[in-house]
Parts: C-alpha cells; structure tokens; sequence
C-alpha cells in the first residue's frame, strides 16, 4: 500500500503550501532592543495588575479585528497618546485581533485572508500581522491579541503582551495546552453559553504542565513540554442568557475562583455578550464596572474595551475595496470620541475614589 495512495489519503484537502519559519519570518521582521524592552516590561506590569501587586486597572482596548496597516496605526498613535494620558489610574494595551473565532462562517481574520477577499495567503498574513506589531510596539503600547491558532504564536508572541483564549475555544484541550505553554498573562474567556465553570476548569488545566505537539522556531514538528501557566485569569464576556459584569456576578466569579483555590482577578469585557453586540452598551458596563472598584470590589483587575476611530461596523461581504476608513468589519466598536471619554471618565472617578 502506498502511503500516498489517494483512495484513503487526504481525501479532502485540495492542496498544500509550504510556510516559512517563524526564525525566518522574525528574521525579516525582527524585534529591536527597544521593542524587546517593552513587551517584557509591559508583561511585567500586567502581571502586575493581575495579581494585585499594581493597583491600577489594566483596559486592553482596540478593534474588534485588525484589517488595514493605516487604520491600525492611526488608531495607535491615539492610543498611546490616550494611553500616557491616563497612565497614573489605567495601564492601557492595544487590543490587536488578527484572528477571528466565528460562530458558524465568515471572514476569519487578517492572518488567515489578508485580502478579505477568501484568498487566504497565510504567508502574508502572518507578514502583516508582524509587521503591524511591531509598527504598534515601537510607539511604547503594548499589544494584546486572542491566541486561535495553536501554531501561530510562534510566529507572534515575541511581540504580544497580553493574550486571550476566547468564548469558542476555552474548553479546547488544545487551547489549555496552548496556554499553559504561552509566555504572556492569558485569559480566559467564559463561554458562549456564559457557563464560568468551563473557564475556571481552562484555569486549572494552564496551570499545569502540559505536553502536545506543535512546532518550534525552525518550523519542524516537536513535542512542547510547557511549565504551565502562573498568570491565568477570567474574563467575563456575557453568555446566552445575557450580561455577567453586574456585581452579583462577579463576587460569583471571585467565589468560584477561591474554591478552586485559583487566582482571584476578574476583566470584564465591555463588549460581546456584555453589551449584546451594542456598541452604545459599552460605556454602561464600564460605568458599572468602575463603580464596583470605587466601592471596594477589588477582584476586578482589568476591563476590555472594542473601540475604532468611527463607531459601529460595516459589512465586508460587498467589496473590500470600498471599505470606509476606521471602522470595524466585524463586531461593533466605540467611535474614537467616545473612547477618549470613557477613558478619561473612567480614570477620574479611579483617582478620586483613592
Ligand atoms: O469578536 C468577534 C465576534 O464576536 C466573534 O468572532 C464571533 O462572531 P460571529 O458570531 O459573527 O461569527
Ligand atoms: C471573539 C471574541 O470574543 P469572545 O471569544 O468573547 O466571543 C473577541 O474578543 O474578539
């Protein structure tokens, strides 16, 4: 028998594309002392943050999905202005997504189809996405971005501060694995039902070592022997049966954390099922959100925040090229305006009420 014999092999992939390394994709995009100095000091803060050490409240805030170089920049150089701006109060990183979860179909991200056109030139997308990494890193603002692909991070997460496993993927063996092994903070989103159990399990799991198989930086494929994860953390998201950031849902999150003897940190994300997809809910999660802090509820270290230069969303499916400037083509975003406001309002009453 013949192991290529196509009566029983590969029977339904039309083809393959060899990729290069991710030693030789960093070796045309490197890191530069300087960038290198602001991931690792910026993941020293965040884990600051989580664990309680740094008072300040960490808002991973950005675009829902990354999908054009100019937009991503242009929305950074306000960020980071915004960023310095409320830095005694909130430690902002860039909410950078180049990989999109779906729920049944639909674009997937500017790493799997750079084009937006269903092309799917993964070489370039991984270019892209590196590349704008470090266009971002180099202002001095740190990046977050959710981790789908089990493969990918090698490519990336030399320049990825803050990471997130999401709502579809934290009850993934794979993903457990992944992040027991990734050398930033992750967190765990609860599922898409809004069943915490699933992510405080996800918790349990990345803090022990894991073994699994995926590919180190020469690209061949080994085993991952992982130390396991020591900044694992729960983001609530909301779930089907609606909203989770009210403050009985959290001191129910913090109770299912001291009972399973995790780390108790808590982000709310302002967005998905918190605010029904509605960006004009966001500013009300956080509002809730900053006034469970003012009152005591300490358990809450970071929030999460969709935000572009114009608000709402725009649908790709027409035509990628008339797409309209700074506005998400996936879920909808806070205007830049609106932002800036929710920032600046949030770290007031975080400075007053210290
Ligand atoms: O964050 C983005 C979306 O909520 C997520 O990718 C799922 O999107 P979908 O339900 O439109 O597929
Ligand atoms: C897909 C996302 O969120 P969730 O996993 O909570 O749906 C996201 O944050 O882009």
């Amino acid at each position: 028998m013949n192991e290529n014999d196509q009566r029983i092999n590969d029977l339904h992939i039309r083809s393959t594309v060899p990729l290069i390394s991710p030693k030789e994709l960093k070796r045309e995009y490197p890191l530069t002392p300087a960038i290198a100095n602001t991931v690792i000091e910026s993941r020293r803060i965040i884990k600051n943050i989580i664990t309680g050490k740094d008072k300040r409240l960490l808002a991973i805030v950005g675009p829902c999905s990354i999908h054009d170089r100019n937009v991503a920049i242009d929305y950074a150089k306000r960020l980071k202005e915004l960023a310095d701006e409320v830095s005694d109060s909130i430690y902002v990183v860039m909410r950078v997504y180049f990989e999109k979860p779906r729920t049944t179909i639909g674009w997937r991200g500017l790493i799997v189809d750079p084009y937006l056109d269903g092309s799917y030139d993964i070489a370039y997308g991984l270019k892209l996405a590196r590349q704008i990494l470090l266009d971002i890193v180099s202002m001095g603002l740190p990046a977050g971005s959710e981790m789908l692909d089990p493969i990918v991070p090698q490519y990336i997460d030399d320049l990825v501060s803050w990471a997130a496993i999401g709502a579809r993927t934290t009850e993934s063996q794979t993903h457990r694995n992944l992040a027991s092994g990734l050398s930033m903070p992750v967190g765990f989103k609860n599922g898409t039902s809004g069943s915490l159990e699933l992510a405080v399990n996800a918790m349990q799991s990345a803090e022990h070592p894991a073994s699994f198989i995926g590919i180190d930086q020469d690209g061949n494929t080994c085993i991952l022997h992982t130390t396991g994860h020591d900044v694992c953390h729960l983001i609530l998201r909301g779930g089907r049966s609606g909203p989770n950031y009210h403050e009985e849902d959290v001191e129910h999150a913090q109770r299912l954390l001291e009972e399973a003897g995790l780390l108790q940190a808590v982000f709310v994300d302002c967005s998905h099922a918190n605010s029904g997809k509605r960006q004009v809910r966001q500013r009300r999660v956080l509002r809730s959100v900053i006034d469970q802090i003012v009152r005591g509820q300490d358990v809450i270290r970071g929030v999460m925040i969709e935000s572009n230069i114009d608000e709402g969303c725009q649908d790709i499916s027409d035509s990628p090229d008339e797409l309209k400037y700074g506005i998400s083509i996936t879920d909808e975003c806070v205007g830049w305006e609106e932002t800036e406001d929710m920032l600046r309002t949030a770290r007031k009453r975080l400075k007053e009420a210290h």
